[in-house]
């Protein structure tokens, strides 16, 4: 039986291009993030890969880059459910704040630390280990169990979202998860084991299709 579990970081969006913490915040996509996540979908059904049932979050970045990877592969009517625990991680105080103002307002390591350690929330936000207490649950009860019976999973989520999940599939520690980046638009392709550990992971490499 497969086991398909595909993550998809949304494409670039309009404040990842102005450089502004984003979290629960909803800008669109770039014409870039477009290009992006119609490239994720192109080579996905370049592998052959099919999908059964999709998820995505409640913000439109994600989910657009969700719907334009199903149409690429030609599944443009699956079945998608949206749920704000797949969300990114909120950013709190700092949503609309650009990212290099803030290193020069905080300093380099106390931005770092609020971006990428895994217990330090922003101000007024989330830390990535307040992010993984609602996606893996959400995990484990909505999207695990479809997994495990066999049918193809998509989700299209965001970067510290999937963070949280990668950090479980991939056994992760506390420390090694601060130096994982999710890239926009680059699917994630995993393949599961009976017991739900990981059997497989491709990352598509970006050379193959730059050219599109
Ligand atoms: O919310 C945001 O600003 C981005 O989507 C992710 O930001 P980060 O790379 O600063 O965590």
């Amino acid at each position: 039986m497969e086991r398909l579990l595909v993550l998809a970081r949304h494409g670039q969006s309009e404040w990842n291009l102005k450089k502004l913490f984003t979290g629960w915040r909803d800008p669109d996509l770039t014409e870039l993030g477009v290009q992006e996540a119609r490239q994720a979908g192109r080579w996905l059904k370049s592998q052959g890969t099919r999908f059964d049932v999709a998820f995505t979050s409640n913000l439109r970045r994600a989910q657009n880059t969700c719907a334009l990877i199903l149409e690429e592969m030609g599944q443009g009517g699956l079945e998608t459910i949206r749920n704000e625990a797949l969300n990114e991680r909120d950013y709190g105080d700092l949503s609309g704040l650009n990212k290099d103002d803030a290193r020069e307002r905080w300093g380099d390591a106390q931005v770092h630390e609020w971006r990428r350690s895994y217990d330090v929330p922003p101000p007024g936000g989330e830390s990535l280990k307040d992010t993984a207490a609602r996606v893996l649950p959400y995990y484990i009860q909505a999207i695990l169990p479809r997994v495990m019976v066999g049918e193809r999973v998509l989700v299209a989520a965001h970067g510290n979202s999937l963070r949280a999940l990668v950090m479980v599939l991939d056994g992760m520690t506390t420390k090694t998860i601060a130096s994982v980046e999710i890239a926009t638009g680059i699917p994630l392709v995993y393949r599961l084991k009976a017991d739900t550990t990981v059997e497989s992971k491709t990352i598509l490499d970006k050379d193959i299709d730059q050219d599109d």
